[in-house]
């Protein structure tokens, strides 16, 4: 992140850290650029790793609550979920700008945080996110947006072979806990390890390699499922944002 400062204050002065409100709410709307990523994500995205499952990683506070709202009402104006029977929209190909926007911003949280591609080793090179798939272009040419009402959920299963590795997934509004889950052989029994993620407003979740391929992930709204710290999760509605990349042959 340090690195990151010096440039920004090599090309912009000192007072490009300034900001206001009016700033946050331009992020998603023009082109990104080194300058705005700043502004987005505040001073120094942390990140999580999953320890029980390699390829999974959680950026809590990759947007702020203003870059949320700014990113919600994009979605909202897209119109798809104006009739309450829908409940999720599929782009391919070119996205709306707003999607393109939040690649931009994923790629650079990525490579602007504190982890140090550099000084560590290569497996943990791999923690956030392979940067073979980092630097494909374009990042992500698939887009789903989930609106999940209190009680809905999605199954579990892992996302489909047409789509690359290198999976991000955007939270926003209500908080809930998402499940991955693989079978274990334990002394020639097979069991089943099934590990909570927290996913609160404004956090990315990256998902690849082992947890992308070996590992199922859902949303189980059934009692006792949607627990976290002890406590029922306050159910409201929940946006989610997938992003993917198609594999070539499809
Ligand atoms: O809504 C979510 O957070 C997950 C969505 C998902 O797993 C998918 O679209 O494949
Ligand atoms: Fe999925």
């Amino acid at each position: 992140m340090d690195e990151y400062k010096k440039l920004i204050q090599e090309a912009f002065g000192e007072s490009s850290e300034d900001s206001d409100d009016d700033d946050h709410q331009q992020q998603l709307e023009g082109s990104s650029t080194v300058a705005e990523a700043q502004f987005i994500f505040g001073e120094n995205p942390k990140w999580e790793r999953i320890s029980e499952i390699k390829g999974l990683s959680l950026c809590r506070d990759f947007l702020i609550p203003d870059q949320q709202s700014t990113l919600l009402a994009s979605i909202l104006q897209e119109g798809w979920f104006s009739d309450a029977s829908h409940n999720q929209a599929m782009r391919f190909g070119d996205l709306p700008t707003w999607a393109k926007e939040l690649t931009t911003c994923i790629r650079e949280v990525i490579q602007y945080s504190d982890y140090n591609p550099e000084s560590m080793k290569k497996d943990e090179q791999e923690v956030i996110f392979p940067s073979e798939l980092l630097h494909r272009e374009p990042l992500f040419n698939q887009l789903i947006v989930n609106s999940y009402q209190p009680g809905e959920g999605i199954c579990a299963h892992v996302d489909l072979m047409r789509f690359e590795d290198g999976i991000a997934l955007v939270s926003l509004e209500s908080s809930c806990v998402m499940h991955f889950s693989r079978e274990v052989a334990n002394n020639e029994k097979e069991s089943q390890v099934r590990i909570p993620v927290y996913l609160t407003p404004g956090s990315l979740l990256l998902i690849s390699g082992e947890a992308r391929y070996e590992w199922k992930h859902e949303i189980n709204r059934k009692p006792g499922f949607q627990k976290w710290d002890g406590l029922e999760i306050d159910q409201k509605r929940r946006t989610s944002i997938t992003l993917r990349k198609l594999c070539k042959s499809e």
